[in-house]
């Protein structure tokens, strides 16, 4: 596995002044919009939505830049709750830079960090360091997630009012499971003080010691320990107790297990504050992925069964799961090219959303509607903020698809540093070509560059 590699070519040459898509296929859950129109960006801001919005005037404007959408889809930009950016410590894996470029080629505009970076993102001035850095960087949003307990340890709670002033937008001791009902139970009650969300990666440590995928049929097979559901399943059930006693609010990262998912819907049921996420790789593969002990498939939690694939499809359509969050996990090929025993956990997934999860739309698992909503606003309503939305009037953050375009993952076009996903070689369809952030171009790939050409006059880029 290759860790660097040539960046793609940058479009557009920074960001037009005048914007225009025409006749574009706009799906906007905040504003109930699936419909063909035309959309017009002055300034970074949209000013225009509607069928002939692009009017003559506008076409033919100078700075103009015109872009056909025909067949193609414009989708608010998307939110990631659940990235490892892998900065400060492992910039060898990724760094804010290669991550959030990986973010902008997926249609993010904005990014969740979790903190289990070298040192633990547990303090103020981590937080800080990594808003910074991603300023200096530009392009998507990143929002640090700072460490519940101090090191991610499990023991004293971290400062969460300092973090949260710097700019963490929620607590989270990911990587790690917060087990000790006391230490979860405070963390609780804390962070309802801050309104901070606590995220919950949920496994009982007890029973998963040595496990290195799903506990079933396949692992007695393989020889490989097993991660039981019920490790997830355990600590899900108590947080959910410990959510209703505190009021506090809960969200579940990667949930993989049919029965967390039953106690989910419950709890839902019953109006407690929790809400959820699903990785598009826990929709989509199973343990049986694993069979040739390939490393790329070695994920925490792990892939499991067909019918907690099915469970999870089901409770992403039906909202009992909110969200969808990549969990982008970088490694590099000294902890992936090894023993399966001896690899590390985790898989990218910044830049295989549209492609991987476009497929369960065509097959009818789930409306384009709710895979947008779970990737919008879902999400930035766990996390308090607005929706990217393609209302009038809102900042441009947005991202033009290709529904139909058939390709194979390349290893050589992906703008991670890291390439462990079991998607690399396989032909998916549906690619992002262009992403805005904060009004401003942050991607776009080849074939929006062949249509559009240099501004024809003065008024140029705004970027
Ligand atoms: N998901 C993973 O398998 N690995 C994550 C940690 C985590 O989210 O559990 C990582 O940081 O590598
Ligand atoms: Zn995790």
């Amino acid at each position: 596995m290759a860790v660097s590699h040539p960046p793609r070519p940058h479009l557009l040459h920074g960001t037009p002044s005048l914007l225009v898509f025409t006749g574009v296929r706009a799906v906007d859950p905040a504003q109930r919009l699936d419909e063909v129109v035309d959309v017009v960006i002055e300034d970074g801001v949209i000013t225009r939505v509607g069928r002939g919005a692009a009017t003559e005037d506008v076409r033919q404007a100078e700075r103009a830049q015109v872009l056909n959408g025909q067949g193609m889809l414009l989708v608010p930009a998307f939110i990631d709750l659940h990235a490892h950016l892998r900065e400060p410590g492992q910039e060898y894996k990724e760094d804010i830079a290669s991550g959030l470029a990986a973010a902008a080629a997926g249609g993010f505009a904005h990014v969740c960090v979790m903190p289990n970076t070298r040192p633990v993102n547990d303090t103020r001035a981590i937080t800080e360091m990594m808003v910074a850095r991603a300023r200096e960087v530009g392009g998507p949003a990143l929002h640090p997630i700072g460490a519940i307990t101090v090191g991610q340890k499990g023991k004293e709670l971290a400062e969460m009012a300092d973090m949260k002033e710097a700019g963490a937008v929620a607590v989270s001791d990911d990587g790690h499971c917060v087990t000790s009902s006391a230490v979860m139970r405070r963390a609780l009650e804390y962070a309802s003080t801050f309104d901070m969300p606590v995220i919950q990666h949920a496994e009982d440590h007890a029973l998963t010691e040595g496990a290195q995928m799903h506990e079933g049929a396949i692992s007695t097979r393989l020889g490989l320990r097993g991660w039981p559901r019920v490790a997830e399943d355990i600590i899900v059930a108590r947080d959910v107790l410990l959510a209703e006693v505190t009021g506090a609010r809960y969200h579940v990262a990667h949930v993989s297990s049919l029965g967390a998912v039953r106690i989910l819907r419950e709890a839902k049921g019953r109006g407690i504050a929790v809400t959820a996420e699903v990785t598009p790789h826990h929709l989509t593969l199973t343990d049986e992925a694993v069979i040739g002990y390939d490393t790329v498939c070695k994920v925490n939690p792990p892939l499991r069964e067909q019918a907690d694939v099915d469970a999870l499809r089901e409770a992403l359509a039906d909202g009992t799961i909110d969200v969808i969050a990549t969990d982008h996990a970088p490694h590099s090929s000294l902890e992936k090219d090894c023993e399966f025993a001896e690899a590390s956990p985790g898989m990218i997934g910044l830049e295989l959303v549209v492609p991987v999860l476009l497929g369960l739309v065509r097959s009818g698992a789930l409306s384009l509607g709710r895979l947008v909503d779970a990737l919008t606003r879902a999400p930035g309503r766990v996390i308090g903020l607005g929706a990217p939305t393609l209302a009038v009037g809102q900042r441009a953050e947005l991202c033009l698809i290709d529904p139909e375009r058939r390709y194979r993952i390349d290893p050589a076009r992906l703008r991670s540093k890291s390439r462990n996903t079991p998607f690399l070689g396989r032909e998916l369809v549906g690619q992002v070509c262009l992403t805005l952030a904060g009004g401003r171009v942050v991607f776009a790939d080849s074939l929006v560059e062949a249509q559009s050409s240099a501004p024809r006059g003065p008024g140029g880029p705004v970027s």
